[in-house]
């Protein structure tokens, strides 16, 4: 049966495409969703996408998921370096996760290479522009079976 992935993007990522190009590049939000979505659709899967600038719903959208996802893409933008609490609702709910970073946080402010969310996740990618959603989506699609359990449940 076809993966169902929720993709999470957190704080100041809607303004992907504006915002400090020369680290993030100048791919839309809209268009890195777009992709991802119909990337999905061509491996079998299904994905749906929330965008969000606060903690609690963030946290209420992955409490929301429980049971309904095989994995979750999450870019926690600022709120990686500080977000015990959405850390605690991914380990809540048990579903894998992968933890991704459009820039290189470790070639950037040292506050930066402190992630809450790295030795829970599943995978990690970092540094890799847009191109990382397309290959988070296709890990959670195509490899799943195996990092399934890689999490506290
Ligand atoms: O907002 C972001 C975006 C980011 O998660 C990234 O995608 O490179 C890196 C974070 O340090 C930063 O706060």
């Amino acid at each position: 049966m076809g993966k169902s992935i929720l993709l999470i993007n957190g704080p100041n990522l809607n303004l992907l495409g504006t915002r400090e190009p020369h680290i993030y590049g100048s791919t839309t939000l809209p268009e890195i969703e777009a992709s991802s979505i119909s990337h999905a659709a061509s491996l079998g899967a299904t994905l749906e996408v929330f965008q969000s600038n606060h903690e609690g719903a963030i946290i209420d959208c992955i409490q929301a998921g429980r049971g309904r996802f095989d994995g979750i893409v999450i870019n926690p933008g600022g709120f990686t370096h500080t977000s015990v609490a959405i850390r605690d609702a991914l380990l809540g709910v048990g579903i894998p996760f992968i933890e991704l970073h459009v820039s290189n946080v470790h070639a950037r402010e040292p506050w930066r290479h402190h992630s809450y969310f790295s030795d829970k996740a599943a995978a990690i990618i970092v540094g890799m522009g847009p191109y990382g959603y397309k290959v988070a989506v296709e890990h959670v699609a195509l490899n799943f079976k195996e990092i399934k359990g890689n999490v506290e449940s």
